[in-house]
């Protein structure tokens, strides 16, 4: 009985943060290297590199483009030989990168999300996938980012979608991290959950729920409300330590199952979180008034809540038999249910969810 709870040293968040990047990043070493895709690079990387430079680093850029792979692990690490921060820039695939390069040379480290989609900036992990795009593992690295340094005004500017699927994730945590903690499973240090973990999934639900339309609203117009600060806060720090310290269940096990299946792969992660929230729900035979409190919630939200928006609009008894065992599979978090859970349950949760949702969404559609 051993509660575990872990965090970043330090997370800094506000408009503009990353003009003072160098002040807050608090490193002794001289070079700094930059990991980002072009995209970013042509948002950010004059600002992170003119703030690193301001306080005597010098600073080199490393492209990152695509997945976060093992090759392109290597690649990066390659280049980022002799570093003494790494910062990695962008969105989950690139931090994930940035965090496995920082974690192979043992430097110090730093993410700098530009959009609020996943809860990747400050985990102490990095999700693999293989050269076909198919969740390959969960990487520990046993270290979290010295700091996570997010600047509200370039979320603000973001694609909105990419502000949805972390609304997702988000949600998602506070399902998991609930269900994890009633089943006594470990969470991600393997150890038991703190009340501080169940506390923060609480209040990352609550953040989302109270403030998500106001925010979403804000961000429609690139507008940095109270409303979105908290939101960011919710889907990029508490989110992250209530899954981490909470832990995970059927929610997260369900979105790598669907990953398995080529049609996902435009949808987002946390467009395919939502369907492994839904999914979770009815896997956990939970009332049908909690069921349809999350698709409404879903729906004010524009989130994701059929197999369709996700790119399955008939999908074949083989594609979900594939996202159901791969769901499944032994280290799978599915296994943190408070009961047995088979491949067959998941197909049949899966469906129900989806047609659950679709049936819901109707009967909310003008007449
Ligand atoms: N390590 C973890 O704890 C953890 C948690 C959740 C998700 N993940 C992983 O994160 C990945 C998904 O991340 P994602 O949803 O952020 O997608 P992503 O990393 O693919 O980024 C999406 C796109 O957003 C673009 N982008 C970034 N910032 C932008 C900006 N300010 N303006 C315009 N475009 C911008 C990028 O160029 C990229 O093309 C998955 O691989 C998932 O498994 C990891
Ligand atoms: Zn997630």
């Amino acid at each position: 009985m051993t509660r575990i709870f872990r965090s970043p040293s330090a997370y800094v968040q506000g408009r503009h943060v990353i003009d003072n990047i160098g002040e807050h990043a608090q490193t002794d070493g001289s070079r700094a290297v930059i990991i980002a895709d072009p995209a970013v690079r042509g948002i950010v990387g004059d600002s992170i590199r003119s703030g690193l430079e301001a306080t005597g680093l010098t600073t080199d850029f490393v492209d990152f483009g695509g997945t976060c792979t093992d090759s392109g692990i290597d690649r990066a690490a390659e280049e980022a030989e002799g570093a003494d921060l790494v910062v990695g820039a962008g969105g989950g695939r690139t931090l994930d990168t940035a965090k496995a390069v920082a974690a192979r040379h043992d430097t110090r480290m730093v993410t700098v999300p530009t959009i609020a989609s996943t809860d990747a900036p400050t985990s102490s992990l990095s999700v693999v996938y293989t050269e076909e795009g198919e969740f390959e593992e969960l990487r520990f690295h046993g270290v979290h980012p010295d700091l996570v340094l997010v600047d509200t005004a370039v979320i603000a500017a973001a694609p909105i979608r990419f502000f949805r699927s972390g609304i997702a994730d988000a949600i998602a945590t506070r399902f998991e991290a609930e269900t994890a903690i009633e089943a006594g499973a470990e969470n991600v240090f393997g150890g038991q959950s703190t009340r501080a973990a169940r506390a923060i999934a609480r209040e990352c639900f609550r953040t989302v729920e109270a403030h998500g339309e106001s925010a979403l609203a804000a961000v429609e117009r690139d507008a940095v409300t109270k409303n979105v600060e908290s939101v960011v806060e919710a889907a990029t720090l508490l989110s992250g330590i209530g899954f981490e310290s909470g832990g995970l269940a059927a929610a997260h096990a369900v979105h790598d199952g669907l990953t398995r299946i080529e049609p996902t792969h435009d949808a987002t992660h946390g467009e395919k979180v939502n369907i492994g929230t839904l999914t979770q729900l009815v896997l956990e035979g939970r009332d049908i008034e909690e069921f349809h409190d999350i698709v409404d919630l879903s729906l004010d939200l524009n989130l994701s809540v059929t197999l369709a928006q996700i790119g399955l609009t008939d999908p074949s008894d083989e594609q979900l038999r594939t996202i159901a065992e791969a769901a499944c599979q032994p280290q799978e978090t599915i296994h943190n249910e408070p009961f047995d859970v088979s491949p067959e349950a998941v197909r049949e949760a899966l469906v129900t969810a989806d047609e659950l949702a679709r049936q819901r969404r109707n009967t909310r559609e003008p007449g």
